[in-house]
């Protein structure tokens, strides 16, 4: 069975085939670095760790979110406005990556790669320390150069496949999916919902029926009975961001927010099989 694994391999060995797996489905939370301020995300991702996350998604903030709902979006406005960098992002990163057990995937829109140089980018994030990204608006077809970089550095590229994914482009985005596949449960942007909609269960029916390689659900997910009903249908993978992002960016100060980010980790992680 498909499952991830610890930092000291890379992101797609979390596919382990050897069986040894302490867990059946991963935990993916996802935060917003330098949100109210980078000490504090070092903090969260700490605290993340220690509920035990399995991969961390780490979003680097960015002033045009096309793809985040207001949560995120705000969230991204208040780390450029305390002049968080991707600089310092980095270096946050990478004073923090030895001290987590578990994996980190760094988020980015494609501006910020592309404006330091493809290769440039990849090499400063290993680096770092860090294991996979997620960059939410490269088509598959403009991948290439991506993927070749991030495979020369040994970072895994996650991609995403949608709902309205036709089959045929799903099919290819699984196999050029790296670390695993990203099914994002609805049309839109990101932010919870009330309910997760009920075509995520033939969706993952339909890709897993194509690859064996992890299916994580993300959209829209917030409550334990959420995280329970998607592992039910079979995913390998549930993503948390909204939900996460809002308890500890807007707290009324860091300490309540990480207490709040605490609480929710550990309810949502109480909730995996
Ligand atoms: O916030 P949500 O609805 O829980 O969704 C996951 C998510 O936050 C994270 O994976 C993400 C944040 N921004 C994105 C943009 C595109 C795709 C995915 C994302």
């Amino acid at each position: 069975m498909p499952c991830f694994h610890h930092n000291y391999i890379r992101l797609l060995s979390f596919l382990c085939s050897d069986g040894v797996c302490d867990f059946q489905i991963a935990f993916i939370p996802f935060i917003v670095a330098g949100d109210p301020d980078l000490a504090t995300t070092a903090k969260a991702l700490k605290v993340l760790d220690a509920c035990g996350s399995d991969v961390i998604e780490l979003g680097v903030p960015y002033s045009d979110p096309l793809a985040d709902g207001p949560v995120i979006q705000a969230s991204a406005t208040r780390a450029l406005t305390k002049g968080t960098t991707f600089e310092d992002v980095i270096s946050m990163v990478k004073d923090v990556v030895p001290e987590l057990s578990c994996p980190l995937a760094l988020f980015t829109y494609y501006n910020p790669i592309l404006k330091r140089g493809v290769a440039n980018f990849m090499s400063v994030v290993k680096e770092a320390g860090v294991h996979g990204l997620v960059v939410p608006d490269v088509p598959l077809e403009e991948t290439d150069i991506l993927r070749s970089e991030a495979a020369k550095n040994n970072l895994e590229l996650v991609l995403l496949t949608t709902p309205t994914t036709p089959t045929e482009r799903m099919e290819r985005i699984t196999k050029a999916s790296e670390g695993f596949v990203y099914l994002v449960s609805t049309t839109g942007v990101t932010g919870t919902r009330a309910n997760v909609s009920f075509k995520v269960e033939a969706l993952l029916k339909e890709i897993k029926q194509v690859t064996d390689k992890a299916v994580a659900v993300g959209f829209g997910v917030s409550t334990p009975e959420q995280v329970k009903q998607i592992a039910g249908w079979g995913a390998d993978g549930v993503i948390v961001g909204s939900a996460m992002v809002r308890q500890l960016g807007e707290s009324g100060s860091p300490e309540e927010g990480l207490k709040k980010l605490e609480e929710l980790a550990k309810s949502l992680k109480a909730a995996f099989p």
